[in-house]
């Protein structure tokens, strides 16, 4: 399966969080990042997500594990161990890989795996070679007299002019491919000061 990192980022620092908190609430965000993890082109499949431990710890109750998705949760604390037929626990991304193979260990294969986070996570995979594609909601502050609080930060060199870490931002039709055709990829989209686009990136 292929492995992408979801991520919404605030421009230009790409900011992503708050005191262990989103530092927004973007309500069409988060329903793109549910379709977009959750969707699966064969039904036999199922897709997996792969969080750090505070992630987790942050998500509220009533919305873990994330539905109708495989949640693998990494703390260099955990027993490598499945924790019910939704929940696995592990120590390494190695090891999170590795059960995510095991097919007799879960009922359904898996059709594609995100890292949702945070950022001790994301600045780790970044340079990881395994990662094939980058899903980066770029968000914009459109109201200059007020300023977001954040706390945490990508440190993503996709942005640098000259090297850019070998990533490539790819066309609104090649994000509309990934997505496929029941998820609208809207433009620009604006919820209270912020205005934000999705974007796909590939490796050169
Ligand atoms: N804007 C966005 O799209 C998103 C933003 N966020 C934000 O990110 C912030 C949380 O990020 P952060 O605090 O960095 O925490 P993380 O969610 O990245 O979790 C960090 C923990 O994960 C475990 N861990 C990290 N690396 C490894 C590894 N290689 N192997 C095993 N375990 C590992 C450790 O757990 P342990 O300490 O137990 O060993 C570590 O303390 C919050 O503010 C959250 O809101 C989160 C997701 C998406
Ligand atoms: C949903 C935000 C998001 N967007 C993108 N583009 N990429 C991501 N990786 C994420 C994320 C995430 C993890 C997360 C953190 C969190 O608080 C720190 C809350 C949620 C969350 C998950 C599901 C929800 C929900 C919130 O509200 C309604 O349903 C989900």
């Amino acid at each position: 399966p292929t492995i992408s990192i979801i991520v919404a980022a605030l421009k230009p620092n790409l900011g992503i969080g708050y005191q262990g908190k989103l530092p927004w609430r973007l309500r069409k965000e988060i329903k793109y990042f549910k379709d977009i993890t959750t969707q699966v082109k064969n039904h036999d499949h199922i897709n997996a997500v792969i969080m750090g431990r505070r992630t987790w710890d942050s998500i509220p109750n009533k919305f873990k594990p994330l539905p109708n998705r495989i949640n693998v949760v990494l703390s260099r604390s955990f027993k490598n161990e499945i924790i019910d037929s939704n929940v696995i626990h592990a120590n390494s991304i190695d090891v999170a890989l590795n059960q995510l193979s095991n097919k007799d260990q879960l009922k359904k294969s898996i059709e594609r795996i995100f890292i949702i986070g945070g950022a001790e996570i994301y600045n780790e995979l970044i340079h990881d070679s395994r990662i094939d594609h980058l899903l980066i909601t770029e968000v914009e502050n459109s109201n200059k007299d007020h300023q977001v609080p954040i706390d945490t930060f990508l440190n993503f060199p996709i942005y640098d002019s000259n090297n850019n870490g070998g990533w490539i931002k790819s066309s609104k039709s090649e994000l509309q491919e990934f997505a496929g055709d029941d998820i609208s990829i809207e433009d620009d989209i604006k919820e209270g000061d912020f205005v934000y686009n999705y974007t796909l990136w590939k490796r050169k």
